[in-house]
């Protein structure tokens, strides 16, 4: 599949001693690519969006914990596993909504505690085998997606999209817009319309960039726009990515994609929530259990270039994130295969599959 940076969204440099990140907050203006070493720079990194999108959190988070663990100097299990977990829960509290970054943090803890009687040396090793491997499996869940989700789309569709969940968000190829890349290789003439996704526009600046150089058809779209859009005849189906989703199917993604579903629903075009399993929390019974971050009001205010355009001391209710309700729903893609509602049933039998296939 086209990519369009010859470097990843999320890497180990070659020595394993620096986390590389090219810096989203950055684009399309420029490619910048950040060194980071210590943990507050990489926490600092995904809390002010220069990572960003659900996988790719979980992918730094990975090689952040991993980085941690390097620099602990201790001998014994319980004094290194005492430090590992502080590094861990502070990486854990840079952003709330994507399930990714706790799920990255949880399987490499759990390679630190079923390892117990290897020595430290031995156990760091352990740690940067497991990070590359949960890039690795990134690369190839977006790939089953995007192949899970092309099976439901013709040549010549317009698609629409909100937010970025492409290349940018993942280790590579994107969620929604996997299906996207993989139709563009394989001659299907998409034209997709990119939500901008205020009030950070990681719309305008990443996915259109994305799309566009790429050589897809691409057109870029305010949000409120996109009903009027619909209703002309031009999207015949919705692609979003998402950064939790619910036992019952309800999905959290980036504020804005509860309007386009309800907009979807009305013009009866489906509306499609492409979800990696590591982005399902089972544990997680309904939409109302996800917690939803809130971001500093001058994302609002501000322009993205740090232009004020609103009045100085105006409130602002700035959430990050909204829940679409699984009724609103078409299916969700994953890389074991298509869910339908009832989701309740159609998401444990994924999890199923997902089982057999890792005995
Ligand atoms: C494949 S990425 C899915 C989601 O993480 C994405 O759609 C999104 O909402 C990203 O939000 P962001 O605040 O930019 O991290």
């Amino acid at each position: 599949m086209a990519t369009i940076f010859d470097m990843e969204t999320v890497a180990l440099d070659d020595q394993d001693s620096a986390l590389l990140i090219i810096d989203q907050t950055q684009l399309p203006g420029r490619r910048e690519i950040l060194r980071l070493k210590d943990q507050k720079s990489i926490w600092d990194a995904i809390y002010l969006l220069k990572v960003r999108g659900a996988p790719a959190i979980g992918v730094a988070a990975a090689f952040g914990i991993y980085l941690a663990a390097k620099e602990i100097d201790e001998d014994t299990f319980d004094d290194f596993y005492k430090r590992f977990e502080e590094a861990r829960d502070y990486l854990d509290s840079a952003r709330p909504t994507a399930v990714n970054l706790s799920w990255a943090l949880r399987r490499m803890d759990s390679v630190v505690r079923e390892n117990r009687e290897k020595t430290v040396p031995e156990i760091k090793s352990l740690l940067l085998r497991e990070a590359n491997e949960i890039k690795a499996e990134d690369i190839r869940v977006c790939c089953s997606i995007g192949e899970n989700g092309l099976k439901l789309l013709k040549p010549g569709m317009g698609l629409l999209t909100h937010c970025n969940a492409g290349q940018l968000a993942t280790s590579k190829y994107g969620t929604a817009t996997a299906p996207m890349y993989l139709g563009q290789e394989r001659g299907y003439g998409f034209h997709v319309f990119c939500d901008e996704t205020r009030p950070l526009l990681q719309g305008a600046r990443l996915t259109a960039f994305e799309l566009q150089e790429a050589g897809i058809d691409t057109t870029l779209i305010c949000d409120n726009m996109a009903p009027s859009v619909m209703k002309q005849g031009w999207v015949d189906a919705v692609f979003v990515g998402c950064d939790r989703v619910a036992a019952n199917g309800d999905a959290a993604n980036k504020i804005g994609t509860s309007y386009v579903a309800l907009a979807a629903k009305h013009f009866h075009i489906p509306f499609y929530v492409c979800a990696p399993t590591s982005t399902i929390d089972m544990a997680c019974k309904t939409g109302a259990d996800i917690h939803i971050e809130l971001r500093p009001a001058e994302e609002v205010t501000e322009m993205w270039y740090e232009k004020r355009m609103a009045p100085e001391g105006v409130k602002v209710y700035n959430p990050s994130f909204d829940v679409t309700d699984a009724e609103f729903i078409t299916a969700i893609i994953t890389e074991y295969g298509v869910a339908y509602p009832p989701y309740d049933v159609s998401l444990k039998e994924i999890f199923e599959q997902k089982a057999k296939a890792e005995r």
